[in-house]
């Protein structure tokens, strides 16, 4: 890999749809990610940020042009790799995903697993710590049907981060979030950004982020038509 920049995308189009219905969603699209930053996505609704975000992060298949990810391409990369490759990363989406009949602090545990078999002292008091991180060490023991929505949030966003992943993708984040936490989750990733060199791709239209933020993207019509590099 260009060990500088975990994601690199080259000329990259996608489509969705077959025959007449066939629209192209994504239009050439170049981007570099520095190793340790925080960049966001911004652009007005159906510009193309989930599609491009789900295919840095190995959650579409690349059709044309060029992505590499970790130093591995993912366009006709095989499902094991692209498996493999899952695993070093950490997702955010809206769908929570979190599992109703598990507790907070076990839904956490499941972002391990993924990662083999730590003791489960050690992954109950990882899972407990990143829950007391974003505010939730009192919550440890609910389950999803008894937290607010805010909550449910940190939760998957303590579950994306517990395995330590080499890049997290997340979608609108803190949609749903207070002020204060928002930031502390923000105050999170940049610090694991500089601490561990996790590199953060982030659909978000917070303003608190963006003033965070180390590059940020616009999107218009399938196309980058701005990308401003915060620390220049
Ligand atoms: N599964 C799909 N099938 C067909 N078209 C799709 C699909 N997903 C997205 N599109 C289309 O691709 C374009 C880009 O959608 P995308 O969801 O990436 O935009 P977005 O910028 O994330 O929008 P929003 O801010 O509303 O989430 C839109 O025209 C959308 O209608």
């Amino acid at each position: 890999m260009d060990s500088k920049h975990p994601i690199a995308a080259r000329n990259l189009n996608h489509w969705f749809g077959t025959g007449e219905a066939r629209k192209q969603a994504l239009f050439d699209i170049n981007l570099e990610v520095e190793l340790g930053s925080l960049t966001v996505l911004v652009g007005p609704s159906g510009s193309g940020k989930t599609t491009l975000l789900t295919l840095l992060g190995c959650l579409r298949e690349v059709q044309d042009g060029s992505v590499d990810l970790l130093g591995h391409e993912l366009h006709g990369a095989s499902g094991a790799l692209l498996t493999a490759l899952r695993r070093r990363l950490g997702f955010v989406f809206q769908a929570h995903n979190l599992h109703n009949s598990l507790t907070a602090r076990q839904n956490v545990v499941m972002g391990l697993q993924v990662h083999g078999n730590l003791p489960a002292e050690q992954a109950d008091a990882a899972a407990s710590h990143l829950l007391g991180l974003v505010g939730l060490g009192d919550r440890l023991d609910y389950l999803p049907a008894n937290l607010s929505g805010g909550q449910k949030q940190r939760v998957a966003v303590a579950r994306a981060l517990v395995g330590n992943p080499d890049i997290i993708f997340a979608d609108e984040p803190t949609a749903a979030l207070d002020r204060v936490t928002s930031a502390n989750v923000v105050a999170l990733i940049k610090r694991l950004g500089r601490e561990r060199g996790t590199t953060t791709v982030m659909v978000t239209h917070d303003n608190r982020i963006l003033d965070q933020a180390d590059r940020i993207v616009t999107l218009e019509e399938g196309r980058i038509v701005k990308s401003i590099d915060a620390n220049a």
